[in-house]
């Protein structure tokens, strides 16, 4: 199977992510998502209950790689401000951890929220661009849907620091959350230079898993086995749904 780049192509990518607690559980789930072929595969770290140990993490991390052959990892680890996992790692401690997968594992993707501060960004920069990882920059907001103009900044901040993805995903309490975050990926798809990632969360939300890449989001993350976000879709179900769009719509 050819690997797919995120930003490549007419289609979003679909990317299901791992939640598992232990080497086991993440080894058995990786087993179960390839066989359901999706375009990429998103290893959510925060879960592991030993991510404070790097060698540990970087094993897993290589095991990944390797068994996933030419389907694209992104290796994540999300703060409890944006919705991830209690961890001991402080933001000094999370850094050095990613910046060891960039150096060591051969992991295509890395998430590194917008939140942290801009120093942050330039040294993983640095270190990124060294293993020719790339950064998806991303905001996630699991209360509510902000403000347009927002969401508008945090899109650009993301080009600003010489990510190579910016990736939004905000909690939809109403439809126009929905058209909201569907307007933003089309401004955003019409002005950025960089690819973008866009979702909704909830409910709601679901809606823009399915047609989020007509209006220009490069990826939307579906079930595999287990969910890592409200609203997520299984894959094979989102499959079907986007293999009909792609018919009827012909997107440019
Ligand atoms: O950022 C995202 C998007 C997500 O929050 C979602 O809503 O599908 C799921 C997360 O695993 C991923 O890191």
């Amino acid at each position: 199977m050819e690997s797919k780049k995120i930003g490549e192509g007419n289609q979003p990518l679909i990317c299901t992510p791992l939640v598992g607690k232990e080497q086991e559980d993440i080894l058995r789930e990786l087993e179960n998502v390839l066989q359901k072929q999706p375009d990429l595969i998103e290893w959510r770290a925060d879960f592991f209950a030993e991510i404070a140990n790097t060698d540990q993490v970087l094993s897993i991390a290589q095991k990944i790689k390797g068994r996933a052959g030419d389907t694209p990892i992104i290796f994540t680890i999300r703060s409890v401000r944006e919705g991830g996992q209690p961890i001991s790692l402080t933001d000094r401690e999370v850094l050095n951890l990613i910046k060891a997968v960039c150096r060591n594992t051969g992991i295509e993707y890395v998430d590194y929220e917008l939140s942290y501060p801009e120093e942050s960004f330039k040294e993983l920069r640095h270190i990124s661009a060294e293993s020719n990882t790339k950064i998806i920059a991303s905001y996630h907001n699991f209360n509510f849907t902000p403000k347009m103009e927002i969401l508008i900044n945090k899109i650009k901040d993301a080009q600003n620091l010489k990510a190579d993805v910016a990736k939004i995903a905000v909690m939809a309490e109403s439809l126009q959350d929905v058209l909201n975050v569907l307007d933003v990926t089309l401004e955003a798809k019409n002005t950025l230079r960089i690819p973008l990632i866009s979702m909704a969360m909830g409910e709601y939300g679901s809606i823009t898993r399915m047609i989020g890449g007509v209006f220009g989001s490069a990826v939307t993350f579906a079930v595999g086995e287990s969910s890592s976000a409200p609203g997520q879709i299984p894959i094979d179900e989102l499959k079907s749904v986007l293999s009909i769009i792609q018919k009827s719509v012909n997107q440019k």
